[in-house]
């Protein structure tokens, strides 16, 4: 961030006092039948019997620029994920707005790939999928496999996902996002799964993303790994922001809070 002056710095992302409620239907009732499902479906109106909210960010306010790693970090259930699904557009806020400039992309453990196709045509689907031409995704091909390193132990590629491991499926889905320039990146915990070498790689890789002028946003629950790639940190508990500032003075009461 340094190398902007202050006052130049461009905004991409503005959140203005975001709520996120998610509805739960059937909460209580415990009744599978199809009878009692039809019956909750056509009761809309959402504050009827056995609809339980659940309020899982709270007025949330803040303005990320360009160039900036931004980590969230905070206890399970604190609301990361449910703010970064919200600024990739996949959520409406209850409440208060969320502005981007260009189109935030968001790469989580779950993001959808074919497990049943090879990981050949998931890299072409993923890149289809990211708004990628044929062409670029033919360009970057064997960068992506290269970078995932799923080849290393023989010819996996072209094998169906399932028969990858859990941390060659995050390699995989990491290397296809990771392959475009994007405005706004979201990275969920996409890292933790990773072996050590990986999580280098992906780390010198979100460092260059950032100097090709996009923001990035990285949840994880590894203090390390925010260390590394983050120069600002956002802290939710409880759906709250409780603090947002430089990653070192957010670690180290979030550290004290949390007691390691
Ligand atoms: N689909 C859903 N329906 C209802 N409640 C949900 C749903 N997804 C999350 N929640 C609730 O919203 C709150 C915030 O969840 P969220 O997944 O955003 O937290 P998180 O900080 O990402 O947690 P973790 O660190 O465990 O991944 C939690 O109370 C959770 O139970």
């Amino acid at each position: 961030m340094a190398e902007q002056a202050p006052g130049t710095r461009v905004p991409t992302v503005i959140a203005e006092d975001v709520h996120i409620v998610y509805r739960v239907n059937g909460a209580r009732t415990g009744k599978g039948s199809a009878t009692a499902a039809l019956s909750r479906i056509v009761k809309r109106g959402g504050e009827e019997r056995g609809v339980r909210k659940v309020h899982a960010v709270r007025g949330v306010s803040f303005v990320a620029h360009r160039g900036e790693a931004i980590g969230l970090i905070g206890s399970n259930g604190s609301g990361k994920s449910t703010l970064l699904r919200a600024i990739a557009g996949l959520l409406p806020p209850e409440s208060g707005k969320v502005y981007t400039d260009g189109q935030p992309s968001l790469l989580g453990v779950n993001a959808a790939l074919m497990n049943d196709l090879t990981g050949e045509r998931n890299i072409v689907l993923g890149g289809l999928a990211m708004g990628m031409s044929r062409e670029q995704i033919k360009e970057r091909y064997q960068e992506i496999v290269d970078f995932s390193g799923i080849n290393e132990k023989g010819d996996f590629v072209t094998l169906p996902m399932r028969t990858y491991s859990s941390g060659m499926q995050a390699r995989l889905r990491f290397s296809i996002a990771a392959a475009k320039d994007h405005d706004v990146l979201m990275i969920d915990e996409a890292l933790a799964t990773g072996d050590a070498k990986f999580r280098k790689r992906s780390e010198e890789r979100i460092r260059e993303l950032r100097r090709q002028a996009g923001t990035v946003f990285l949840v994880s629950h590894s203090n390390k790994s925010i260390r590394d790639t983050c120069d600002r940190v956002l802290w939710l508990e409880r759906g709250e922001l409780r603090m947002d500032g430089p990653t070192e003075e957010v670690l180290r009461e979030y550290e004290k809070f949390s007691g390691k």
